[in-house]
């Protein structure tokens, strides 16, 4: 998920469009960014350190972000280094397996790193409470989900609130710098930590779920005789279209499905199959079920 950040925010910096915030400045992630101080935007990073146990997970990152190019070059990638980069970084972005958080957090002098410094757990199921029970008070922590169509942009990040700071402004600055940073590889919006194990389910595990449902479609079309490959890309494009008419449009799922369904005709056939097979419910259910699931991870009891 480190990889699928970085690679979705080091492709914005890219991103003609965004020419106009590519900032003149240096920083580092995952992380961290600190701008120079030239730096006309100091609310993007561009410079970013990630860093990892193993050597053999250190050359496929080298790998991935060296084919990323141009500013690819901006991320550095360390083994064993936590300490050293936490030190040299504004932002962390804490992106390891849940039960990791408090080992990595207990690290002699990280506290200290630490101090001051906004840190953005990704972590499912570990809760505020416990991240700032690991690290100094001054320490900012707030917890993100994203999900790793990030990687191309086309995320879905969650951010906790920020913890209330006498100095609104280093508050609203530090807000604006959370925004633009996931809003750079899709869609970012504030919500309250209660959520956060329901969020981690929909679109923190979303993809996986959408793409059992993608493969199936295509399978259904395999089935009629298309070619795999083929009924692969009608699903994914007609999913993707559904779902973009219900965000872009502002659509309901309802008004969608009846806009398709002609009276008599096969759409109402193929609809009711699924109703048959407790679809609805069963999809529901895997979310709920998720979102159980979260809430337990990173858990005392729980690896
Ligand atoms: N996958 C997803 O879609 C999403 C995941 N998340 C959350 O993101 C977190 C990571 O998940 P995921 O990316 O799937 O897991 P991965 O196992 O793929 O990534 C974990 C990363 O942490 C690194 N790591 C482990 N220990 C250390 C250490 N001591 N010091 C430095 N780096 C370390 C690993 O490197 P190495 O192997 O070298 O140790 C690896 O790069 C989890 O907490 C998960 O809940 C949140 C949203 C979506
Ligand atoms: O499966 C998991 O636990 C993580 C959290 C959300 C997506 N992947």
């Amino acid at each position: 998920m480190g990889i699928a950040i970085i690679s979705g925010v080091v492709a914005s910096l890219q991103s003609k469009d965004n020419a106009h915030i590519i900032p003149k400045w240096e920083s580092h992630t995952p992380g961290t960014s600190t701008p120079t101080a030239d730096s006309p935007d100091p609310s993007l990073p561009s410079f970013f350190i990630a860093t990892v146990s193993r050597q053999e997970s250190a050359k496929k990152l080298r790998h991935t972000f060296g084919l990323l190019g141009g500013l690819g070059a901006s991320v550095q990638v360390l083994v064993g280094e936590n300490l050293a980069a936490v030190q040299r970084s504004d932002i962390v972005i804490l992106c390891c397996k849940p039960h990791q958080a408090q080992t990595i957090l207990g690290e002699n002098g990280m506290k200290e790193a630490l101090d001051g410094k906004l840190l953005i757990s990704i972590l499912a199921g570990v809760t505020i409470s416990q991240l700032t029970s690991w690290v100094l008070p001054t320490t900012k922590v707030v917890r993100a989900m994203p999900n790793t169509p990030c990687r191309i942009r086309e995320g879905m990040t969650v951010v906790s609130p920020l913890p209330t700071l006498s100095n609104s402004e280093e508050t609203e600055l530090d807000r604006s710098i959370i925004l633009k940073i996931f809003s750079s590889i899709g869609r970012c919006r504030f919500l309250e930590e209660k959520h956060f194990d329901a969020c981690t389910a929909l679109s923190g595990s979303g993809p996986a779920f959408a793409c059992i449902f993608l493969e199936a479609m295509a399978d259904g079309g395999v089935m009629m005789g298309l070619p795999r490959a083929e009924a692969l890309e009608l699903a994914a494009q007609t999913l993707q279209g559904a779902a973009r008419m219900a965000l872009q449009v502002g659509a309901h799922p309802a008004q969608i499905k009846d806009s398709v369904t002609t009276p008599g005709g096969c759409t109402i056939a193929g609809l009711l199959a699924m109703e048959d097979g407790k679809i609805r419910s069963t999809i529901a259910r895997a979310i709920q079920i998720a979102t159980e699931h979260a809430s337990q991870l990173g858990q005392p009891t729980k690896k």
